[in-house]
């Protein structure tokens, strides 16, 4: 397995990038973080050479009075307590500058999302990815290197500390130590890429668990897989998933156990060897007992710091790969060219036209819209039709602005919508998606996320339910509009009173999509994208009388396929294979006799015979 590399220089920049998010998000905690790295370093240290210093008075190695033998005593104890208390208090620091660090992070990869005004960079599977990985590990970028690079500080301090003691009393085994532990250095550094390797790898098994494992546990599948027996077969990829997973880390970890078992029997070696040498050289009066001491305290001191350095820099490399996901992300392009001194959108006087408007999702994938023509007057109703995966929905996102066309253009009173801030545009629009939102917040939130200025106009939230026909129902929840719409989670006062969640139906869930719509029915351009779809056939035809009555004088976009719900359009305009097919009025387009009139007499049919609709 080789390990991924990041070019020196991206590493470095990620570094500096990372301790510059951890600085500003907690500079209190990073410099008190500083601080008690390099004392917990020279604590073992100092707390070693005290004891050869106390150890050598004691046994009149060296000469000291009782006083300086006290002092010492006090020392050492000081020192002894500073080793015992010192990791507690480093460990809170690190965790409030982490929740900080957490915070700033969030807060920035928000942003960023935020400046993807369209939709393609999201629809990316490989920048979703990305994007998940980043929300999830983001943080941990900062924290860890930080963390990481400070116990490295610590290691260094220490493993320099004790080699500078062996130095001192015998040279040779301060080489022979040293010497001994580079074969741990280079097998560490091999076991760290492997390990850095086996993260990335493992992200493939990681996200395919957690499907299944959402599959089994969740609610929207819930009903197909009770019905359908694929308990079973979800809980048999699920584990094919573990396993693979497992066996990836098991084949790391076997050749860890037997690369860490080889070096430290040769640390155990060496260090033994040094023990022999030691006491030998003691028992012939070259070294006091205190040196002895100090000797055992540093060998294994140089190992373990030297071993802890290496596993800290492995982590570093780590942290630098967890952050390039959440560097990428912050350095996304907007994926709409947004003009620099965006032209303000002007009410809508005459018209919205689509000229020669060419789209397709990717160049990966087929056109969608070949070359539409159209034109939607303003204070008019045009209907858009056409069998399913036509395009109309498509249309509408482009009209939006979430995408550009790739060829052609389409101009807000004679103005190209690219040269206006989609942010701006969006306000000027009022829509009902077909796959509207159902959020798990409460009824009144579910509607005022049409237009947050009124959330707190209970008034208008419930004219606009009244218009779409479900304030009655909302009145009647056990919290009337504050009653959460979800039994996924309670908040506050809801969380001891299951009676506070609901679950709405189908069709009650179209009506709040609708009145989010009606909240914005005094925008220039009201996009209504199969308003009715889940109605049944009383209140679908009371709806279309309101929105008949709505639409009265208002430029709109009606798309659905009940076309007798369309009949009444100013224009009627069918798309086919991504071209506009026909365009008119009912009555002429029934009389044209073509691909119209032939879906509507097969509806009417359906209707009168019952024989089923094909759309
Ligand atoms: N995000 C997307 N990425 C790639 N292809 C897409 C995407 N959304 C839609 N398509 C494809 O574009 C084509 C048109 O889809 P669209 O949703 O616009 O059709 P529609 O006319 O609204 O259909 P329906 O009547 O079923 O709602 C379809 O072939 C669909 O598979």
């Amino acid at each position: 397995m080789t390990g991924p590399r990041l070019a020196p220089r991206q590493a470095v920049r990620h570094a500096r990038e990372a301790l510059g998010l951890t600085w500003r998000a907690a500079p209190g905690g990073t410099a008190g973080d500083v601080v008690l790295a390099v004392l917990a370093g020279l604590t073992p240290v100092l707390v070693a050479w005290l004891t050869k210093l106390v150890l050598d008075g004691l046994t009149g190695e060296r000469p000291g009075g009782g006083a300086s033998l006290a002092l010492l005593g006090v020392g050492l104890a000081v020192a002894a307590a500073a080793g015992v208390v010192l990791p507690h208090v480093r460990a809170y620091v690190e965790r409030e500058r982490d929740r900080a660090v957490t915070r700033l992070v969030r807060r920035r990869l928000h942003d960023a999302v935020l400046r993807l005004v369209g939709l393609v960079r999201l629809e990316d599977p490989e920048f979703q990815d990305r994007l998940q990985a980043a929300q999830q590990t983001g943080h941990l970028g900062p924290t860890q290197l930080t963390g990481n690079a400070l116990g490295a500080v610590q290691s260094l301090l220490a493993l320099g500390g004790f080699l500078g003691v062996l130095l001192v009393l015998s040279p040779v085994i301060g080489l022979l130590v040293l010497v001994a532990a580079l074969p741990t250095l280079w097998m560490q550094l091999r076991l760290n890429r492997a390990r850095a390797a086996m993260v990335l790898h493992l992200e493939h098994f990681q996200r395919r668990d957690l499907f299944f494992a959402q599959l089994l546990v969740g609610v929207p599948a819930a009903k197909e897989v009770r019905l359908f027996g694929l308990g079973r077969f979800f809980g048999d990829r699920m584990l094919d998933e573990l396993h693979g997973m497992h066996r990836v880390e098991q084949r790391l970890d076997r050749r860890e156990l037997r690369a860490q078992g080889l070096l430290g029997l040769l640390g155990a070696g060496v260090a033994g060897a040094g023990v022999v040498y030691a006491v030998a050289a003691a028992a012939a009066g070259r070294l006091t007992p205190g040196d002895v001491v100090i000797y055992l305290a540093a060998v294994p001191g140089v190992q373990g710091a030297l071993g802890g350095l290496v596993g800290q820099l492995g982590a570093i490399h780590r942290a630098l790969l967890l952050f390039d996901h959440y560097d990428q992300v912050r350095r996304a392009e907007p994926d709409l060219p947004v003009p620099a001194g965006a032209r303000p959108v002007p009410p809508l006087r005459e018209g919205i036209e689509l000229r020669d408007v060419w789209f397709r999702y990717s160049p990966r994938h087929p056109w969608v819209l070949r070359g539409v023509d159209l034109f939607l007057p303003a204070g008019g109703t045009t209907a858009l039709v056409g069998l399913n995966g036509a395009g109309k929905s498509t249309l509408v996102k482009l009209l939006c602005r979430f995408y550009d066309p790739e060829r052609g253009t389409i101009r807000w009173d004679g103005t190209d919508l690219r040269e206006f801030d989609p942010a701006a545009l969006r306000e000027r629009l009022g829509a009902v998606f077909q796959d509207f939102m159902p959020y798990d917040l409460s009824a009144a939130e579910n509607i005022a996320v049409g237009d947050l200025t009124a959330r707190d106009d209970r008034e208008r939230l419930r004219a606009a339910a009244r218009q779409a026909g479900v304030d009655e129902a909302l009145t009647a929840l056990p919290r009337g509009y504050d009653t959460l719409l979800t039994r996924i989670f309670f908040d506050g006062p809801d969380r001891d009173d299951p009676q506070a969640g609901v679950v709405l139906s189908g069709g009650q869930w179209q009506r709040v999509a609708l009145a989010r719509g009606f909240l914005r029915a005094d925008r220039d351009l009201l996009i209504l994208d199969e308003p009715s779809s889940g109605l049944d056939a009383e209140a679908e035809h009371d709806l279309h009388a309101r929105l008949r009555e709505l639409r009265r004088g208002r430029t709109s976009l009606l798309i659905s396929h009940r076309l007798n719900a369309v009949r009444d359009a100013d224009t009627i305009v069918v798309l086919a294979d991504g071209r506009i097919a026909e365009h008119g009025r009912h009555d002429d387009l029934l009389a044209a006799g073509g691909g119209y009139a032939r879906l509507f007499t097969l509806q009417a049919r359906g209707y009168r015979e019952g024989t089923p609709a094909p759309v």
